[in-house]
């Protein structure tokens, strides 16, 4: 049982993303937030971020698919210093916004290490925000309505994103260092173990072919 969950777990991992996250400002809606981190897990995203909102972060909820246990949420109190984050980290951001310079979504290489900025479901992106990003996107709408639940437009963004990085054999290898990804292999196995090696600050110990810990420390 031990040994296929590792396996599992090992296989996720080294399809996870580094270079693909989503920064999402001020999203409220527990729904929404649930749906989006599970649409993350889907693609890879390694981590993904958020702008708190004024009345506190949306708890995460039966959408979510349990996502949250794989995909970390990093918070951030503003847009701007985390954009340029990212930024500084070497991502372009887009964001999901309609203006003047807003491109079709499908034009952009997301091969590059990219963040995409998702708004507020009733107020949108910041003008702030949208000015900083490094393009703003648009998903066309044919329809009545005149935008698509943020969700939704999150999946159909992450999803180009997950196309083009197939197409670019970028799930051929992982992507993590062999050590990030052994360390989080012990972690997703044993959290509950895990726990306990941090508080005591040890290495976590080696797995063996069946996931069961062995007496030797990890690296
Ligand atoms: C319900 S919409 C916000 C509508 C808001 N009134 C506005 O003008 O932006 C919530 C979020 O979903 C995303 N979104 C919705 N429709 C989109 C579309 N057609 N193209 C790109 N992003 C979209 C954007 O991130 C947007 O900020």
């Amino acid at each position: 049982m031990k040994a296929e969950r590792l396996a599992k777990i090992r296989r996720v991992l080294s399809h996870r993303q580094p270079t693909l996250s989503v920064l999402l400002e001020e999203v409220h809606k527990p729904h929404n937030l649930s749906a989006i981190l599970r649409s993350c897990d889907a693609v890879g995203v390694f981590e993904a971020h958020a702008v708190v909102p004024k009345g506190g972060m949306p708890t995460y909820n039966a959408t979510s698919g349990s996502a949250e246990k794989w995909v970390p949420l990093r918070l951030h109190r503003e847009a701007l210093p985390a954009i340029r984050e990212m930024q500084a980290r070497g991502f372009q951001v887009l964001a999901t916004h309609l203006s003047e310079r807003a491109v079709d979504y499908r034009e952009l290489d997301y091969t590059r290490p990219t963040c995409v900025l998702l708004g507020a479901e009733k107020w949108g992106v910041s003008q702030a925000a949208a000015e900083a990003a490094d393009a703003n996107v648009i998903i066309p709408m044919m329809g009545m309505v005149q935008s698509l639940n943020v969700s939704v437009a999150a999946a159909t963004i992450l999803f180009e994103a997950q196309r083009q990085r197939l197409r670019a054999g970028m799930y051929d290898a992982p992507q993590l260092d062999p050590e990030t990804l052994e360390l989080l292999s012990f972690e997703w196995l044993y959290p509950e173990l895990a726990e306990i090696y941090r508080e005591r600050s040890e290495p976590y110990p080696a797995l063996d072919e069946q996931g069961m810990p062995l007496e030797r420390p990890l690296s």
